[in-house]
């Protein structure tokens, strides 16, 4: 059988910057010759790009946000995660159910049961719990990431939340990251872009 491929996940609060290290790992991954597919919750298959759409617009309960971020997962995964690890690539994924720890548990308040059924639901459980090999949470101070986020595009839903939301959201991605320290690798992001990458290149090589 051939070896599956690597899941690779990255987090943080809005604006700490990993979509841009995103690109940075995707561009590496190029030169080096490795086949990946780069997608992103919510969204990265048809229906889960129709969902983030309402999900990043549309007022709606805590559950009802829960189990759309859940359902996009489960498409998301059938369609194009475990088919691109089937064939022996690579998923880069921006964001996965890390995520709905950290934002909807940490910031809105999800008790966590909830999260967890619904992550077994989805994603299974014990050595058949599908899970990146590898998150990386970009982590930054609140002011710094408002900075950033201020500097451009129009907010959306979450974007628009209060300091004190997004920094339930930024202790509940420490606290993951804490429970699981052999997956979860938190990057200092208040960095210059030089400096995070020289870990991050460190950190791809060793996982290469
Ligand atoms: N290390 C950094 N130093 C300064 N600015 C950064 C850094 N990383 C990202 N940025 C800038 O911050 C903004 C938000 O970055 P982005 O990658 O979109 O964040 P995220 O995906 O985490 O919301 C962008 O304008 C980006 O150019
Ligand atoms: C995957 C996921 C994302 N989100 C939120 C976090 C982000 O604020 C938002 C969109 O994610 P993201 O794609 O990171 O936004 P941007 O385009 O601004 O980089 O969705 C959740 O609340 N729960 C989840 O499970």
């Amino acid at each position: 059988m051939a070896a599956l491929g690597r899941f690779l996940s990255v987090e943080g609060i809005d604006g700490a910057g990993k979509s841009t290290q995103l690109a940075w790992i995707a561009q590496c991954l190029s030169q080096k010759g490795v086949a990946f597919v780069q997608t992103r919750e919510p969204g990265g298959t048809s229906l889960g790009e129709k969902l983030r759409e309402l999900l990043l617009t549309e007022p709606m309960h805590l559950e009802t946000e829960t189990l759309l971020m859940f359902a996009g997962r489960r498409e998301h995964l059938a369609q194009v995660i475990l088919p691109a690890l089937e064939r022996g690539e690579w998923v880069l994924c921006d964001r996965f159910s890390d995520a709905s720890y950290a934002y909807q548990g940490g910031g809105r308040g999800l008790p966590r049961e909830k999260f967890l059924a619904l992550e077994e639901w989805v994603q299974g459980s014990g050595l058949h719990k599908i899970q990146p090999d590898l998150t990386l949470i970009f982590d930054v101070p609140l002011s710094i990431s408002q900075e950033r986020m201020s500097a451009g595009r129009a907010l959306d839903r979450f974007e628009r939340e209060a300091a004190d939301f997004h920094a339930r959201v930024r202790a509940a991605y420490l606290e993951r990251a804490a429970s699981e320290p052999e997956r979860i690798r938190v990057i200092d992001a208040n960095r210059t872009l030089e400096q995070i990458q020289a870990e991050l290149a460190e950190i791809l090589s060793a996982f290469l």
